[in-house]
Parts: C-alpha cells; structure tokens; sequence
C-alpha cells in the first residue's frame, strides 16, 4: 500500500547514499532465517482464525529486523513459530538452510518479562546457557564471567536476579541467549516493561552488542520509535489474515543516536507506518464514524465558549 508522503518530510523510500551502501552489503550475505510460506490457522474448521498467511521473508546474517503491526497481526504467532514453540500450519522455517522442526540452540530468546531463573544466581543464569551445549562447568563459569564484563555487570555475578532492576535482568537474560552462540536472537517485546530512560540506554546497549557479537536479530515490537531507531529492515504486518503488508528499509545511518529520532528521515518513516497501522488496525474498519464524531456539535460548543 502506498501512503500520501507527508509535506516537509523527505520520501522515507530514499535512503542516504551510507545507508544504501550497507543495505547492498547486507543482502550480498547469506540467509540465516528464512520463512518459507508461512501460515498458522488457529481452531477448527468451523470457526478458523487465520493468523498468519503466506509469510515470505529472508534475514540475511548480522542482519537487525524488526517486526511491527496491528494488535492481533500475528507477531507473538510469529515469534513462536520461529522459536519453535508453535508449529505452522502450512509452510516451513529455515534456519541456515535446515528446517526447525522444535526449539533448538540455533535460536535464542528474551522475552518480555524477566525470565532469568530465580533460584540461580546471575553466573548460574547465564552459565546455564553455555552448559547447555556441553562445555564443562569450569569454562562454562569462565566464559558466564566474560560475558558479564562485557554486559558490564561482573560484579553482580554472584547476586540473585531480585535483587537486579529491570533493566539488568534483561541485560543478563539477553547475555544468557547470546552465550548459548545462536545463529538468531528472537526477541519478543523485550523492553516493553521498562519505563522510557531505561528502554533508550537498552536500545543503545542492544545495538552496542549486536555491532560486536556475531549475531542476526529478530525483534518483535508494538513501538514504532523502536523499531525505527533498532532496524536495517522493518517488516509490518496486516491482521486478518497476518499477511506481509511491507518491508522497509530504515533510511538512517549508524551507528544510532537518540538525535536522529527527530531527524526528517525518522519522522517521514514514522508517519508512513502510522498510516499503514492505522489503516490496517482493529479500528480501520470505523474510520468513517470517527469522522463522523468530529463533526459533533459539542466540539463547537467547547470552542465558542473559549472565544
Ligand atoms: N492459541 C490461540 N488460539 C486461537 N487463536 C489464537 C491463538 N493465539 C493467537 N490467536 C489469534 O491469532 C491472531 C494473532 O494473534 P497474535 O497474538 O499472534 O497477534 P499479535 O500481533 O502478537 O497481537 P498483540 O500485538 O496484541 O500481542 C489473533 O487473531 C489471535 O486472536
């Protein structure tokens, strides 16, 4: 769907001569994830919900995307799907070229909400994931320990993940994933729970670590801002059925600073996939009443009485 440009703005579609550049690397890399026509009905087949259809979609190495749309668009049916948590119904997911058939140490995940282990401490939590692929424990605790410096957060090693904020135990949960060596790192709304500062520094310390390991990314979001100021590519969904509405390429150089969220790029992005959400969200369907609402005398009322 093409969207009326908005005035003043630059076209989002043209990428400064840096980002293109770098787009055109990154597409010269192989494919680590590949979505090979996805689709997922959930229910019987008397009352179906498709919720995703056709998915086509390739992330190529060291590549960041993120994933936005509607509420109920099918990102969380997504996520599941290429974790392997959820099958699909039809179609397969590629990860280097095997089809994932379950969870697998391939991919690793940070959810949403805090999801270290309670009962082990930070070291035992992000050793857990080395441990995992069969190191003995003595490297395991030296390499937990290599990750912690780099996550800058060594001295918590022996600490209990309670007595982290927030923001540390994602830090933790995300050098958890990342010490296991996944080709892809999946994570779902990983910063939604964080207040607005918190998020920020997360974002920059996210891309701080992603421009030093040799990681792909897959990142499910409801925020537009984050998507944008994360992403090499943003791939918006429709709901009903969640279908690929667009693949965008972000037109912003790196590495990423909060100034350019104000810069014309990021705002002509932004107001493109307002337009889309907004056209394709749950209430796309009753645009024509909430223009109808506008035009209620009440609001001449209000603005009368102000004069
Ligand atoms: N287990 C399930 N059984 C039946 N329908 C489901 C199930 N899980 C999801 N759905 C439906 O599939 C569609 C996609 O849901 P999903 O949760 O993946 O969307 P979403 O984009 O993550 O939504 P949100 O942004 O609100 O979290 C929705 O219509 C939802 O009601």
């Amino acid at each position: 769907m093409t969207t009326p440009q908005e005035p003043n703005l630059p076209d989002y579609r043209d990428l400064p001569a840096d980002v293109a550049a770098r787009m055109k690397v990154i597409k010269e890399r192989e494919l680590v994830l590949e979505i090979d026509h996805l689709g997922k009905v959930f229910g019987g087949r008397k009352n179906p919900t498709v919720a995703l259809e056709d998915i086509e979609f390739g992330v190529h190495k060291r590549e960041f995307i993120c994933v936005v749309g509607p509420s109920g668009c099918g990102k969380s049916t997504l996520v599941r799907i290429l974790a392997g948590l959820e099958e699909g119904t039809s179609g397969r997911i590629l990860v280097d070229g095997r089809p994932v058939t379950g969870p697998g140490p391939d991919r690793g995940m940070v959810f949403q909400k805090y999801t270290l282990f309670p009962w082990l401490t930070v070291c035992q939590n992000v050793m857990f994931g080395i441990e995992m692929s069969g190191t003995e424990k003595g490297e395991a605790q030296r390499q937990a320990m290599q990750w912690l410096q780099m996550i800058g957060l060594e001295q918590f090693a022996e600490a209990w993940p309670h007595q982290l904020s927030g923001g540390m135990q994602q830090r933790v949960a995300i050098a958890r994933a990342l010490a296991a060596q996944p080709r892809v790192l999946l994570m779902d709304e990983p910063f939604s729970a964080l207040d607005a500062q918190t998020r920020l520094r997360m974002q920059n310390y996210l891309m701080e670590i992603w421009r030093k390991v040799d990681i792909t990314i897959v990142f499910i979001t409801h925020d537009l801002d984050e998507a944008i100021y994360l992403a090499d590519r943003i791939l918006v969904l429709q709901p009903r059925p969640g279908r690929v509405e667009e693949v965008i390429e972000v037109p912003l150089s790196r590495p990423r600073r909060a100034a350019q969220m104000t810069a014309g790029e990021f705002l002509a992005t932004k107001a493109h996939l307002e337009a889309l959400i907004r056209s394709s969200g749950p209430n796309a369907d009753d645009s024509a009443d909430e223009d109808v609402e506008l035009d209620i005398p009440l609001l001449t009322l209000v603005s009368d009485k102000a004069e």
